[in-house]
């Protein structure tokens, strides 16, 4: 059964002071089984952003639907789901990474990706495990543990980010270009971490400007230009 699936789903944005209107995406349609990634291509102002988005439900789309196979919920269209199931969902089953930073002030590096691991329902003992762990692995140096991530390098947000919303395992993962400025063993340590998600099965949607990045770690690639998947060959996927 699919986790995801997106059907016919379209976003307009209208701007009321120049009386505009700008249809963003149109006809989008794809599905994703439970394990599965799915990149999206396309050129800027495409759309990409957008779809990420409405997923997350930051935007609300105005035309089709977004069926998520939720564990909490059930099958619910997330298009219509109220803002309590979002909520919900967000803290527990959907996360998102985007290239910028947005976190509670006055909390520091280790505080927000224990509470991450926390209101999973961890122990706080486990929270403290985990954190290490994920610092570790994003190779955050531990004088910056117990600081506060806004004198932190763009990079060092970067891998931040993505620790906080990768410890929670979450059933659906969205990801809007985290890698955008991370060297390449960033990169790396950050398809790891996807390539371990996905085994324990974790369903993702990406947004990634490095094709190569993307083609070795997607199931599908949905592009913008066409509106069609573009199946990856399975072998391409073990190599
Ligand atoms: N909140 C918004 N209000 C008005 N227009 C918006 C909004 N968000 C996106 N758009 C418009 O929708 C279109 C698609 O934007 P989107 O950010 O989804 O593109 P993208 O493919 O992700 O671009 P990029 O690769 O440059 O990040 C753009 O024309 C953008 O101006």
């Amino acid at each position: 059964m699919a986790i995801l699936e997106v059907n016919d789903m379209g976003k307009k944005f209208t701007n009321h002071h120049f009386g505009t209107t700008r249809q963003a995406v149109h006809h989008v349609t794809f599905q994703l089984e439970k394990g599965q990634f799915i990149g999206i291509v396309g050129k800027s102002g495409s759309g990409k952003s957008t779809i990420l988005k409405s997923i997350y439900r930051t935007y609300l789309p105005d035309e089709g639907s977004i069926y998520f196979d939720s564990e909490y919920f059930g099958k619910l269209d997330l298009t219509e789901a109220t803002e309590r199931q979002i909520i919900y969902l967000r803290k527990h089953e959907i996360g998102y990474v985007s290239q910028f930073l947005n976190v509670m002030p006055r909390r520091t590096c280790r505080e927000l990706v224990e509470q991450a691991v926390l209101e999973m329902g961890e122990t706080k003992a486990v929270a403290k495990r985990d954190a290490e762990i994920a610092l570790m692995h994003f190779e955050l140096d531990p004088t910056i543990w117990d600081t506060f991530p806004n004198t932190f390098s763009g990079g060092e947000k970067l891998r931040l980010n993505i620790a906080i919303a990768t410890v929670k395992k979450p059933r659906l993962l969205l990801l809007d270009e985290p890698t955008a400025s991370l060297d390449e063993k960033s990169k790396q340590r950050v398809r790891d971490v996807i390539e371990k998600l996905k085994a324990s099965g974790t369903t993702l949607v990406g947004i990634f400007h490095d094709i190569e990045f993307m083609e070795n770690l997607c199931d599908q690639i949905f592009d913008m230009n066409s509106k069609q998947i573009m199946e990856v060959a399975s072998d391409r996927n073990e190599g």
